[in-house]
């Protein structure tokens, strides 16, 4: 179903020299020197540019909250959707300052709403089920999340969009969200979980006994589209899709926090190659985070102690690949600028 080729390896020592000349000590601007590096290998280009960035937030319901691990009602899924939609919440905040255009997309959540040209209809239910009795969802809702997912990346593409950031909102997401870490990683259980919205220790033990509980239901581990019909959300199935398709289309991929790095891994189990298109933009302050991007190699641009999710690290890490790609265009050489080196 996907076809993903690996970045470009052919410009990569001229990039690499163009950067090392240019004036500043070697290797001075630290990792916006690599992720200059990725962005160009990604475009294939030594003059890369960033176009018409675009922000989808995926919000979705999760049967998993009947058992009481999340430390909100689950109501609020669909509210911070309206949130959403009156340009209120916090990526709204950070889309506008930073010219990013944001969709909200509706994959299933449990109210029924009103949809626009801004909130847009992808729902694949009414919430996933209680994964502790049955399947959160069946593989043809899985299949039909990606199919989703492939159309809002064609779209963008066809606007001329090269970058993209996803951001999730589900209440009850974060314990999905293990669960799906656990069961593609077979990390353990308590190593996976955190306090998501906030529970107290009894709160994080519980979540860690419906993980254990699960890996028991599913008999251990599973391949991620399995996983991802066992206990993902639709929300984190939609993420997933339209990762590996900005991928596809050679689009940069601002990967956000624990639930969308859960996303960027089940992508990266899918397709490997799927992971040179991703800049891992925050370490959240959710327990499992760290563990998660080791499993991905990743080393995150920022970490702000921030634990929101809906694609507010991703939004904020945006200016820093602008910055990346700025120097790498306009900073002088040593040999322009007539400084010794
Ligand atoms: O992105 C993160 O790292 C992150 C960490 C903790 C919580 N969240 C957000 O909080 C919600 C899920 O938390 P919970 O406790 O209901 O599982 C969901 O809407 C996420 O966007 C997000
Ligand atoms: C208010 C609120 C806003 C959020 N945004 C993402 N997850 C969230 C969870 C809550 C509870």
């Amino acid at each position: 179903m996907w076809s993903i080729s690996h970045i470009s390896d052919d410009r990569t020592q001229l990039i690499r020299t163009t950067i090392d000349n240019k004036t500043k000590p070697l290797g001075a601007l630290g990792a916006l020197e690599t992720l200059a590096l990725q962005i160009a290998q990604i475009q294939d280009s030594a003059t890369p540019a960033l176009t018409k960035p675009v922000f989808w937030v995926f919000a979705g319901d999760h049967g998993i909250t009947d058992e009481g691990v999340s430390a909100y009602p689950k109501e609020v899924t669909s509210q911070m959707v309206m949130n959403f939609v009156n340009g209120g919440a916090a990526i709204n905040v950070f889309c506008r300052q930073h010219d990013i255009q944001l969709y909200v997309v509706d994959a299933g959540i449990s109210s029924t709403i009103e949809y626009s040209d801004k909130l847009l209809n992808c729902s694949l239910g009414k919430g996933t089920k209680n994964f502790l009795l049955q399947n959160a969802m069946t593989s043809e809702q899985v299949q039909f999340a990606f199919s989703h997912a492939k159309e809002l990346i064609a779209g963008a593409e066809r606007t001329g969009t090269n970058i993209v950031g996803f951001g999730e909102m589900g209440i009850g997401n974060t314990t999905s969200a293990a669960a799906l870490m656990a069961l593609v990683t077979g990390i353990q259980a308590d190593l996976c979980v955190g306090r998501g919205t906030g529970v107290d220790d009894a709160g994080v033990s519980l979540k860690a006994a419906v993980v254990s509980k699960l890996l028991a239901r599913v008999n251990g581990r599973l391949d991620p589209v399995s996983a991802l019909a066992a206990a993902g959300g639709f929300e984190i199935a939609m993420m997933t899709g339209a990762m590996l398709a900005a991928a596809e289309s050679k689009m940069v991929v601002l990967v956000d926090g624990f639930i969308a790095s859960v996303a960027a891994l089940l992508a990266y189990k899918i397709a490997p190659a799927a992971r040179d298109y991703f800049v891992f933009c925050h370490a959240s302050d959710e327990r499992g985070h760290q563990r998660l991007l080791a499993e991905m190699n990743a080393r995150p641009l920022l970490d702000l102690g921030m634990r929101l999710g809906e694609g507010t690290g991703a939004a904020l890490a945006y200016p820093l690949c602008q910055s990346a790609v700025a120097f790498l265009n306009e900073m002088a050489s040593f040999g322009d600028a007539g400084v010794s080196q």
